[in-house]
């Protein structure tokens, strides 16, 4: 475990009964392609190597730029501060065969990437779920990364043109696409709705190459990890899928939810509604369970997520708020500093933050339960749903300017 050791900081170990592996899937190369960290039940093993909570540097940088703090200062401050980080996952941890496993694609937030939530997907994976957080390529993340091909250079020979190390795959080149911010005088509402259709189009993209992953084919992941992923064939209740996401990615539920039934429900974590067109809230019909923070909410928000409360009594739209919470609540950020530098920071509210996961986690795992019709034991948690917890309020403490 990363910095742990020295002052028990650090991404909570996952509570269910499984143990969790955790493997990067790429297909294919290109910028169109799809991208997201798989995180699933696996064989316990003592040996496990723990992937890097932040895969690579270009991820500082972009954190950096999206910021708006100097790079190389930022690279050094961040490297110092998280660089050791690991994830309580298994990296490519043998995959453990027991039946089908519902399945949950994740979503993150604006300026954020695939790896920051993984306090909320280990434990899903680890209470039996496969659990994909898809990386967006729709300029919202700080960072990502794609391939294209190398253009064909005249023949070298070897000496004069010594290969990087480690090699890229094949000929392929590794290009990044950081964090586009708004243009000065730029409207906002165009740019995030065309990027939330985008999002939502990269979660089915994700959930279809999970299905082709399901059929036993042979896929070609561009990253070449020590992760075989035909021993996934039939591993994926195709029946059971739903999608999550936080805040920009809590609106791209929504909107995935909309494009394609197969999400059977959605789970919006301190959803940010703004970039969502007015006719969607009539048109999207599955059951949406949204757990908000105490501080990031405010009336128009709310009064958005309300229309989609009032406009299908029948479906089951649940809303609680978890009490002492602010946004950066949900992302993993909030298990990494200090007391009083993530209170400063804004990473921290008051609430305990393992308090304030678990009680995301097991709510929504009872929301899962009771929407996709698993057997399992998460009901007990029922109450939760209801905002029946002294550290919960059902609904929303933000009073409507109606
Ligand atoms: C100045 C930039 N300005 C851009 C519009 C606002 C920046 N901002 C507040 C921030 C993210 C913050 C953050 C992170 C991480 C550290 C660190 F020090 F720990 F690294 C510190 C401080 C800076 C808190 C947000 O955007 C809030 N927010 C987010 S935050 C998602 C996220 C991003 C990066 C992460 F590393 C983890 C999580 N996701 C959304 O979908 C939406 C919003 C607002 C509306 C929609």
């Amino acid at each position: 475990m990363g910095n742990s050791c020295s002052n028990n900081l650090g991404i909570p170990p996952a509570k269910g009964p499984n143990a969790v592996g955790c493997s990067d899937f790429m297909m294919d190369h290109t910028v169109e392609g799809t991208f997201f960290r798989l995180y699933y039940p696996c064989v316990a093993s003592d040996n496990a190597e723990n992937p890097d909570w932040i895969p690579c540097k270009g991820y500082f940088y972009g954190l950096a730029d999206f910021m708006k703090i100097n790079r190389g200062l930022s690279e050094k401050i961040f490297n110092y501060l998280f660089g050791s980080f690991k994830i309580p996952a298994a990296l490519n941890g043998s995959y453990k065969q027991n039946g089908k496993y519902p399945v949950v694609i994740f979503s993150h937030g604006l300026g954020a990437f695939r790896t920051l939530y993984s306090a909320i997907c280990t434990e899903l994976a680890s209470q039996g779920f496969i659990v994909a957080s898809v990386e967006h390529r729709d300029e919202s993340a700080s960072a990502t990364y794609f391939y294209h091909q190398k253009p064909q250079e005249p023949e070298k020979d070897e000496a004069s043109s010594p290969k990087p190390n480690p090699e890229p795959p094949e000929n392929l080149v590794e290009e990044w696409m950081y964090y586009r911010s708004l243009k000065p005088g730029e409207s906002e509402f165009p740019l995030r709705n065309k990027q939330v259709k985008q999002r939502a189009d990269e979660c089915i993209k994700a959930l279809d190459t999970l299905i082709q992953i399901n059929s036993g084919k042979k896929m070609e992941n561009v990253l070449q990890t020590e992760f075989d992923w035909t021993t996934l064939e039939n591993s994926m209740d195709l029946c059971r899928i739903a999608v999550m996401g936080h805040s920009f990615g809590g609106a791209t539920v929504i909107e995935a939810l909309c494009k394609d039934v197969n999400f059977k429900c959605g789970i919006a974590l301190d959803a940010w509604m703004f970039p969502l067109d007015e006719e969607i809230y009539v048109r999207v019909k599955q059951p949406i369970f949204f757990i908000n923070s105490e501080k990031f909410q405010w009336a128009g928000n709310i009064s958005r997520m309300r229309k989609l409360d009032s406009s299908s009594t029948s479906m089951q739209r649940k809303m609680i708020t978890i009490k002492g919470t602010v946004h950066q609540s949900f992302p993993d950020f909030t298990f990494l500093t200090g007391n009083w530098i993530g209170k400063i920071l804004k990473l921290k509210g008051e609430l305990d933050p393992q308090v304030g996961i678990d009680l995301c986690n097991r709510a929504s795992l009872a929301f899962l339960q009771r929407h996709l019709g698993l057997d399992k034991d998460f009901n007990q948690w029922d109450h939760l749903i209801e905002g029946k917890d002294h550290n919960l309020i059902p609904g929303t403490n933000v009073t409507e300017i109606s």
